[in-house]
């Protein structure tokens, strides 16, 4: 009996622990990692063969920036190596997986692509990788030297080394091994992050240039291409590439040293590759499927998380934890079952491959056993065969889970090149400038206008509106009438189904939306503030305003609250932070910085007290006096309406009345006074009994005298 233990170095990280013994019938062997080693051990998969059991454990890469679920395919562990080498070559498979799918070809070229502008990297690191390959499969070889010569009775070191030259020796080659291992490493990690970086700036910039109504349907999916799809990719193009050409490394190397060694032994192995690389091939494209299934589910779990945690304050004021836990959990379920059935093919699949991985072990074992009884081969090259097959065995194992990454990278990477490549319905940037000082007439012309998810309602239907340059026009109707859709169609978020839009005669979709944008200042009906200070709030859009610019337009909006604050302009603020009429009245100030020609104000006073509409109207006031600016505004206080020029009704899509406050206050038949009684009679009423509550402040503007006796004429009339 022969007992013998050599200790190696492998990788940098592995060590492998060799125990042989050989009596008249049985031969043992037995390479281990530590269990510390296990759990130290990176990205790499691990090889542990027990008695000739070969177990293969990959874990999944702790160190991914991905902080979403994941499915479970790296991280489970997948248990068997097959001993066998590759018969066709990963590229023909994925080419072969690749016919029935074009759209996965033109993916995969994507994403390809994506890695050119690291080419000089992650060539380095190709190169480093060849180099601590080269080392890894001397191991096996090295080792059957050593059992050869540790066994023999005339031990000879090649070359003519000395043992302290040959120990030398192998200990710098496993040190270029490992600073080549290490540096691959590296390289490829930040070639990684780097990818993924500008794979989500670009995806990130493309989704900000659709149509707001593509991106408001899936915000959450849109998030959750941005973080999960994006990293999933960048892992196949560093990562999964990098384990996929050591395997293919491993694999070639270890097959032709396989074949050096023992060709009779070798032809056993490789009878197990072709079912093997088939069923590589079925698992590889139903990996993919669930993998785009996956991300949607996740995509889907995304939103609502997104939708809930942004309005918090509504959840928590109506108790709706549970129910929204519920809506939470429902999608979980989904990603769960879908990485369930994820498992359960990863489980089939590898244990499938492991266990016919097993058989070829045992049986090289037997025969090998056999041949070395009868002193065809060597311990030592026994050894060597039986290690390189655990190698081929794991590179095999390495290429399937390559394939099924890039499998999965092909699928994430469909999902961000649909928004990549997706034109938006209204182009970005395309056309022409709106001449710096173009002025003119806006004209709504038979207008028709329905929302894309909503064909079979109209909304607008021949809508016709002139507003003249400088003039003031107030759109009144009932509520959901379509007054902020004509805002929306202005703004160019949608465009009209039918008719045209024009400024100064020229159809608004002639112009860049760019330029078009820049020429309208907008408050909407619920201004939304950054994260960041009042200046950069008021500046928003308009990065070259200077601190006078910004006072001067808080000034204009009434913004006297800023002086009053802590840090004047430089306070914090974030999304809530102010009250609605405090935002309003940024927002105006927003818009006014832009010295837009066109001011498009929502409701701007929806959500006023009295102090604060009248502050806001104020604001509202000193841009009509200086007639630079054309104004739409959209109202339903009197007292807003009341300062307009002319009131547009708005109803059934189209316009019924126009004319000034007075004209309709005082028609015969009024669709305004209809529209507008209960505030008519509120106002008249507050006016006539107890005149007003509210104790009239320095400079309050004659319009709203002017409407208060309006309303108390055709009060009393
Ligand atoms: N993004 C959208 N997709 C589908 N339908 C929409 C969308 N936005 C609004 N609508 C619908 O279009 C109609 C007009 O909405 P709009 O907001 O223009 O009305 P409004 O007159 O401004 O109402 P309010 O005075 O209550 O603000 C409503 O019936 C509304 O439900």
């Amino acid at each position: 009996m022969l007992g013998i233990w050599a200790r190696s170095c492998v990788r940098p990280a592995t060590t492998v622990s060799l125990g042989f013994q050989r009596s008249a019938t049985t031969v043992a062997f037995r390479v281990g990692l530590a269990p510390s080693q296990l759990r130290s051990s990176p990205a790499r998969p691990s090889t542990t063969i027990i008695l000739g059991q070969v177990s293969l454990f990959r874990r999944a890469n702790s160190t991914s920036p991905t902080p979403l679920p994941q499915p479970p395919l790296d991280s489970a562990p997948t248990p068997g190596a097959d001993g066998k080498a590759p018969k066709e070559s990963i590229w023909s498979r994925v080419r072969q997986a690749f016919r029935k799918d074009p759209q996965g070809v033109s993916s995969f070229r994507k994403i390809v692509a994506l890695a050119k502008p690291e080419k000089k990297p992650l060539l380095i690191a190709v190169g480093l990788l060849l180099v601590s390959s080269a080392v890894s499969m001397s191991v096996p070889f090295t080792i059957g030297k050593l059992i050869d010569f540790f066994s023999s009775t005339n031990p000879q070191i090649p070359f003519g080394l000395t043992i302290w030259q040959a120990g030398a020796a192998l200990l710098s080659i496993f040190t270029i091994g490992a600073a080549a291992n290490a540096g691959r490493a590296m390289l490829m990690r930040l070639a990684g992050q780097r990818i993924v970086g500008r794979l989500r700036e670009r995806t990130y910039a493309a989704a900000l240039r659709q149509e707001v109504e593509f991106v408001e349907k899936g915000e959450g999916d849109v998030i959750s291409r941005l973080s999960v799809d994006s990293s999933i990719v960048g892992e196949s193009v560093t990562n999964n590439l990098s384990d996929g050409l050591r395997a293919i490394v491993m694999s070639s190397v270890g097959l032709g040293a396989m074949i050096w060694v023992s060709p009779t032994l070798t032809m056993l192995m490789m009878a197990v590759v072709p079912p093997v690389s088939l069923g590589a091939v079925v698992y590889g494209r139903y990996i993919k499927k669930l993998s785009n299934q996956t991300q949607e589910a996740v995509g889907e779990m995304t939103k609502v998380a997104t939708e809930s945690l942004s309005a918090l304050r509504t959840v928590q004021a109506f108790n709706a934890l549970p129910q929204e836990e519920a809506r939470f959990h429902e999608k979980v379920s989904k990603v769960i079952t879908l990485a369930r059935k994820e498992a359960i093919a990863s489980g089939i699949f590898f244990g499938s491959t492991g266990w016919s991985g097993n058989l070829t072990i045992l049986c090289l074992l037997g025969y090998g056993g056999t041949l070395v009884s009868r002193g065809e081969i060597s311990v030592g090259d026994l050894t060597s065969l039986l290690l390189y097959t655990a190698y081929v065995g794991s590179g095999l194992q390495m290429l399937t889970g390559f394939f099924s990454s890039i499998m999965r990278g092909i699928g994430a990477g469909g999902r961000i090149f649909e928004i990549l490549g997706r034109k938006p319905l209204i182009p970005h940037g395309v056309g022409e400038d709106v001449p710096a000082t173009m002025q003119g007439p806006i004209r709504f012309e038979d207008v028709k206008f329905h929302y894309p998810t909503r064909k079979n309602v109209p909304i607008l239907n021949g809508f016709d509106l002139e507003i003249k340059p400088g003039e003031t026009v107030a759109i009144v109707g009932e509520s959901g009438g379509g007054k902020s859709s004509i805002h929306s169609l202005l703004l160019r978020y949608y465009d009209p189904v039918g008719g045209r839009i024009t400024f100064g005669g020229k159809d608004i979709r002639e112009f860049s939306t760019i330029s078009w944008r820049n020429a309208i200042g907008f408050v909407p009906q619920d201004p939304v503030l950054f994260t960041g200070t009042i200046a950069s709030n008021i500046a928003y859009g308009n990065p070259d305003a200077t601190r006078e610019d910004i006072e001067a337009a808080a000034r204009e909006a009434n913004c006297e609250f800023v002086w009053g604050m802590p840090n004047g302009f430089d306070t914090e603020i974030g999304r809530l932070s102010l009250s609605g009429g405090q935002r309003q009245r940024l927002a105006i100030a927003r818009a006014l910085l832009k010295k837009p020609k066109i001011l498009a104000l929502d409701e701007a006073t929806s959500a006023l007290d009295a102090t604060s509409e009248r502050r806001v109207n104020d604001a509202i006031d000193k841009i009509l006096r200086s007639r630079q600016t054309t104004c739409l505004f959209i109202a339903h206080r009197l007292s807003t309406i009341a300062r307009a020029e002319r009131i547009v009704v708005l109803e059934g899509g189209k316009v019924t009345e126009t004319g000034t406050f007075h004209d309709l206050v005082t028609r015969e038949n009024s669709r305004f006074r209809t529209l507008m009684a209960a505030q008519l009679n509120a106002a008249a009423g507050e006016s006539l009994v107890s005149e007003r509550h509210e104790p009239r402040e320095e400079g309050e503007e004659e319009v709203e005298d002017f409407a208060v006796e309006e309303v108390k004429d055709t009060a009393k009339a």
